[in-house]
């Protein structure tokens, strides 16, 4: 196994005061791992990835990544942590009035002089770069095309492209084929999982799909109602594990949130 890359502790996330959507996850990723969380709709899959990038600012806990602790940055410092974090979203957050080869680019700005990132002006490397990612993905025909003409499957590659060139040390994929068909999301898959592995790098992705969980996944996580339940290699997750990760979420978030009530109108009635 590699080094350890992200080391969480103690992550809780709280909504509102009352939908504990993180409850206390300790959890550690190493350097080459294809990790797969997968857990039924509303089990804090999305917060608990979002928190990683602090795109989501956790309530409680520790994200400590290559060694710096996440929770703990702002502004500069913040952005240039996150630059090494690679992000790819269910819908795909590209500029469809931007051709495919530029919406890869911005991947770049995180690394580029203000003045450089404001006026769009991209090394002859980085768009070398780019145009050889789109190549290996199978994009070289679109490139010049403006992104909002490819198919949900084309725009998700040209995402993968736009994280890789980043030079992340870590992707985080949030449902990265949840609005794909079968087709297209075996080819975004086999796309991710690729480039990930050739470039030794540690992935976690959201996943619904249980079939896909089990044929890419190097390690699979299981959560339910904001805990982890499950955390094993993809052999060792048996249908009946499947049935537990998958039943029961409402009862756990609503005792919890009734635990929270009492608690709060005892504190009322002390008041
Ligand atoms: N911005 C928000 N404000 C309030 N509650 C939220 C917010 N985002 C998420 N939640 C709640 O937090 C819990 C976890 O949601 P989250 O989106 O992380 O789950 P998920 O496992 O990613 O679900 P899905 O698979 O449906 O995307 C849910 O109860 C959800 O309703």
């Amino acid at each position: 196994m590699g080094k350890p890359i992200l080391e969480i502790k103690n992550l809780e996330k709280v909504y509102n005061e009352t939908t504990h959507a993180l409850q206390g996850m300790n959890v550690s990723f190493h350097e080459g791992e294809f990790v797969v969380i997968i857990g039924p709709s509303g089990a804090g899959k999305s917060t608990f990835i979002r928190c990683i990038n602090r795109m989501i600012d956790p309530s409680q806990g520790e994200i400590v990544f290559d060694g710096i602790h996440m929770e703990k940055m702002r502004g500069k410092s913040l952005r240039k942590q996150r630059s090494m974090i690679g992000m790819i979203f269910q819908h795909y957050n590209l500029i469809g009035r931007t051709n495919v080869i530029k919406n890869v680019l911005h991947g770049r700005l995180g690394h580029m002089s203000l003045m450089n990132s404001l006026c769009g002006r991209f090394s002859k490397e980085d768009i070398q770069e780019a145009a050889t990612l789109l190549k290996q993905v199978g994009l070289d025909e679109q490139m010049y095309k403006r992104a909002d003409e490819l198919s949900g499957g084309q725009m998700q590659r040209v995402g993968i492209c736009r994280a890789i060139i980043q030079h992340p040390k870590l992707l985080l994929a949030d449902e990265p084929i949840a609005s794909l068909d079968p087709h297209s999301a075996n080819k975004v898959m086999d796309t991710l999982y690729k480039m990930t592995c050739e470039r030794g790098l540690t992935c976690i992705v959201n996943l619904h799909q249980v079939d896909f969980a089990k044929k890419y996944a190097t390690r699979i996580i299981g959560i339910k109602a904001g805990r982890i339940v499950y955390d094993g290699t993809p052999n060792d997750l048996t249908d009946e594990m499947i049935q537990n990760i998958y039943q029961g979420k409402e009862e756990q978030i609503v005792l919890k949130q009734s635990h929270q009530s009492v608690f709060l109108k005892e504190g009322m009635a002390n008041g």
